[in-house]
């Protein structure tokens, strides 16, 4: 398995990517500068303060000894250059992002690295880092491949989700972003942790159209090995603290709703549904620490077999829930979950695994 690495986060780029990225959890904490980018406004470089990061690393180093501890095999990416940047792409410039987030720029399917076009143009270096591991890979017999790079302009990204999420959350409109020369239609992205994967299927979250044309891509790439089931809108992209499956039979759900958005062979697989977030197991910040995920975030668990999962040591209520239903939860410490848009599995990329893919479908 690789962890990711926290060293050298220094702060967000808050571009029209990155906006559009963060939308719903922005929007609820009333900081959404969305508007502001379309218009043409300059991006703005926004700080984490330095003990925020300093104690993520020590989270991140406690969760990789976690796992050493449990005979997991665990590789590091390399860290970020502290010279590094800025990235550049047609028509923008955005500071990189250390190799943290590793289970959204990449998809593992069998015996295939997949490398996934990225969201957000910070994150365009991420895969770069962990290239010795994956060249390690390739060398012992693995696929590597990479979907088609996206350009990331202003008009690339497709609004229609934006604008249902901003309705639904009483927010004004949503305006379209500026064209520029260097546009190409609606790029494909899509990120690893919008798919879950069950053996030789794969649910795959869409919300919009560039979601849904990177599922095109990913459907014909994998034909014959691999059948790729979409479900429309179960989040806005990422489903990993939504749902995730803990062996085979049993999820983990965020709500009970999630159940009739699956293939139908799935709705009758238990689904554990842990007690509401608890406000008292998280720290308080200040308005200027943004709040990049939702509450829900700790269902982010890591399950390293069929019934041993690493859970975040402050998620009480969905501890003694795991428990219940028999697992053996192993709690590790990450206290800035909510400030660096990741929990346990989001930090995390299984690589190697025992047994083949099986079929859980049929
Ligand atoms: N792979 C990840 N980075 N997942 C994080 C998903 C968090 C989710 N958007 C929430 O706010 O609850």
């Amino acid at each position: 398995m690789i962890v990711g690495s926290g060293t050298g986060y220094t702060g967000h780029d808050r571009d029209l990517s990155f906006e559009l990225f963060h939308q719903e959890n922005l929007l609820r904490y009333d900081s959404w500068h969305y508007a502001r980018l379309a218009a043409g406004e300059a991006p703005e470089r926004w700080a984490v303060h330095p003990q925020y990061v300093e104690e993520l690393v020590e989270d991140v180093e406690g969760l990789a000894e976690t796992l050493v501890s449990l005979g997991v095999t665990v590789h590091r990416p390399l860290a970020l250059p502290p010279d590094a940047g800025p990235l550049t792409g047609p028509g923008w410039r955005a500071t990189p992002t250390p190799a943290l987030n590793i289970r959204d720029n990449t998809l593992i399917v069998g015996d295939e690295i997949i490398e996934t076009p990225p969201m957000v143009r910070s994150r365009c270096l991420e895969t770069r880092l962990l290239a010795p591991l994956f060249r390690r890979c390739f060398e012992a017999g693995a696929r590597w491949t990479a979907m088609p790079r996206p350009g990331l302009t202003d008009a690339s990204f497709d609004l229609s989700y934006a604008r249902h999420a901003a309705a639904s959350l009483g927010a004004g409109a949503v305006p379209s972003a500026r064209p520029g020369p260097y546009d190409a239609g609606y790029d494909m992205m899509l990120d690893g942790a919008q798919i879950v994967r069950l053996g030789r299927d794969l649910i795959v979250n869409t919300a919009q159209a560039n979601h849904r044309s990177a599922a095109d891509w990913l459907e014909r790439h994998l034909r014959g090995r691999f059948t790729v089931h979409r479900v429309e809108r179960m989040a806005d992209s990422h489903i990993d603290a939504t749902l995730l499956a803990l062996r085979p039979g049993v999820f983990l759900a965020r709500h009970d709703r999630v159940r009739d958005l699956l293939p139908r062979p799935l709705q009758g697989w238990k689904f554990i549904v842990p007690p509401e977030p608890d406000p008292a197991d998280f720290p308080s910040y200040l308005p200027r620490d943004l709040l990049l995920t939702s509450p829900y975030i700790d269902l982010n668990v890591l399950s390293v077999d069929e019934t041993t999962v690493l859970v975040n040591t402050a998620a009480t209520g969905l501890r003694a829930a795991l428990e219940t239903n028999g697992f053996t939860v192993v709690p590790v410490r990450h206290r800035h979950r909510r400030l660096f848009s990741g929990g346990l599995h989001c930090f995390t990329l299984d690589t190697v695994r025992d047994g083949g893919p099986e079929e859980y479908l049929n």
